[in-house]
């Protein structure tokens, strides 16, 4: 599902309006008769009071609305017009004289001391500020907002959480609404996705209000949401007739005393993503414990005991995967940079291989274009250097991107891949996935899924995808404590069936 801009989601509201020749206000009706519909499938009719405070323009509009409606199905409403500007928009306008001509008349809320009472039993809807956001809220604004999120009522959103801009950080962290639920129109916003401003979402859905479908189709979004449809067309099946080489020769490099724990989980992950061979390159004094955790994986040691040094390796890899585990010795760094010189292959690099790049920057140009560096937020900074905000984070990790031709695939709640010009954000995974050698994982299933043939950017993603629903299905089998980052590849078979498992309708046809 594609992510617009507020200046794109303004487009398409306008082409709308075009196309189907209708006026403003019809879509603020379209978009009222969404949210009423949510709220009285879930109330029937439930006798709970219901407080909407709306701004003035068309998010306050459609919370006017939405109380126009709640009152013709006989809720018990309260209405307050946030009265922070003198520009009211004329949809707003429009269904405030709707509302009056009920003999519903809204209080005005135009300071601090007009604060009403709001008990934790009521619902409040949250109209106030949508994308139209632009500045800081005033203060006693901010302090309105900051008394809904004191009430600890359940506050439902009008788009977006109130106070919380598309494309930057807040002014005032407290002054913008912690939302128990989000209904947004037409396309979700990035804003519920990124570190510092999800957490202002505690659940989110969208409401489709009919924005013309080929505006939609053929604008070019910066970001898409990746979930189940955009996944499943990337899935390569294999074919009856291939064999272990078809799938590739993986190989893994990584390790040190200690650490080796990290090859063993990533080798065999990049086994059990289905590459059809692994052979794992580590220091010496890992070669009984790794032969004996996964026999499957081959193992080829360099010289030292304790660390990598000189990879040489027999044979020419479909894909290699460094970095997982391998520390910061003096000899591994120079192993890593002579590998880099030769190595002819594709690369996933993640953990002390994303550290030792960062500290040597002249290998950068020696990385492979296309290779997948998988970073998580710190090991990122080191790599593009400090930002201030989420907004900013994403268009530096863009623009290396762009500079290396690498895929950037930075971790984290939704973990986001990032490649020529575009982010791809993730849906699935858990807090329980916040584990030692979740990364290791996740690196051995991107290797894996590039050994089989999938194109380096389309493997970070189909990976970040199934590595979360790993661990979603592992999550719900074990709890998010307990999920180890063994438990996660022991759920990749799982996650492969839930991911390509037919809905139950389709089934039924086919049996
Ligand atoms: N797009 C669609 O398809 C549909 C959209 N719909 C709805 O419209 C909403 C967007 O409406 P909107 O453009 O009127 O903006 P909104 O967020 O209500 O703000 C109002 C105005 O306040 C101002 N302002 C800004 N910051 C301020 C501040 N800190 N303190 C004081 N004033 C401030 C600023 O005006 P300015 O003063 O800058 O001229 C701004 O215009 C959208 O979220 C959705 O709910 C649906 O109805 C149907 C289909
Ligand atoms: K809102």
């Amino acid at each position: 599902m594609k992510i617009f801009s507020a200046q794109q989601i303004y487009q398409a509201d306008k082409s709308t309006i075009q196309k189907e020749q209708i006026k403003s206000d019809d879509l603020m009706e379209r978009a009222a008769n969404q949210l009423f519909e949510w709220l009285h499938s879930r109330l029937r009719g439930t006798q709970v009071n219901i407080q909407l405070f709306c701004g003035i323009g068309n998010n306050g509009g459609d919370g006017i609305a939405l109380a126009r409606m709640l009152h013709e199905h006989g809720y018990s409403i309260k209405v307050y017009v946030v009265n922070y500007s003198d520009k009211r928009s004329e949809d707003f306008l429009l269904n405030l004289e709707r509302l009056k001509d009920l003999k519903v008349w809204p209080d005005f809320i135009n300071k601090e001391s007009d604060l009403p009472e709001i008990s934790p039993n009521d619902i409040v809807v949250d109209a106030i500020f949508g994308i139209g956001l632009n500045r800081a809220p005033d203060d006693w604004v901010g302090s309105l907002i900051a008394h809904i999120n004191n009430s600890r009522a359940f506050v439902l959103s009008v788009d977006v959480p109130s106070g919380l801009p598309l494309d930057e950080a807040p002014w005032n962290p407290d002054y913008v609404i912690q939302a128990s639920y989000v209904l947004s129109f037409q396309l979700p916003k990035l804003v519920f996705f990124l570190p510092k401003t999800g957490v202002y979402v505690n659940q989110w859905e969208v409401l489709d209000i009919g924005l013309n479908p080929d505006f939609i189709a053929n604008t070019e979004a910066d970001f898409e949401l990746i979930g189940r449809p955009e996944v499943l067309p990337l899935y390569r099946p294999r074919l009856k007739f291939s064999h272990k080489g078809t799938f590739g020769h993986s190989l893994i490099v990584g390790g040190s005393y200690g650490k080796i724990g990290a090859v063993q989980l990533a080798s065999n992950a990049c086994l059990t993503v289905g590459s059809g061979m692994v052979t794992a390159f580590i220091p010496k004094c890992g070669y009984d414990a790794l032969q004996t955790a996964v026999p499957e994986v081959m193992v080829l040691t360099g010289s030292r005991d304790k660390y990598i040094s000189g990879i040489e390796v027999p044979f020419q890899p479909t894909v290699v995967g460094i970095g997982v585990g391998i520390g910061q010795d003096d000899d591994t760094v120079s192993a890593f940079c002579a590998f880099l010189k030769k190595n002819k292959s594709p690369m996933v690099i993640d953990a002390d291989g994303l550290n030792i790049l960062s500290q040597n920057t002249e290998m950068l140009k020696d990385v492979p274009e296309m290779s997948v560096l998988t970073p998580h937020p710190k090991e990122l900074e080191r790599l593009i250097g400090y930002w201030d905000s989420d907004f900013e984070k994403l268009e530096k990790a863009k623009a290396f991107a762009l500079k290396h031709n690498l895929v950037i695939v930075i971790k984290g709640a939704h973990t986001i891949t990032v490649y020529n010009g575009k982010g791809y954000v993730n849906t699935t995974g858990n807090p329980g996935m916040a584990t030692a050698g979740s990364g290791d994982v996740l690196t051995g299933i991107i290797t894996g899924l590039m050994a089989q043939g999938y194109a380096p950017v389309e493997a970070a993603i189909f990976g970040v995808y199934l590595h979360g629903l790993a661990g979603d299905m592992g999550a719900s089998a074990k709890g998010y404590e307990a999920l180890k980052a063994s438990v996660l590849v022991e759920h990749i078979g799982n996650a492969y069936a839930e991911l390509l498992r037919q809905p139950e309708v389709e089934q039924k046809e086919t049996n």
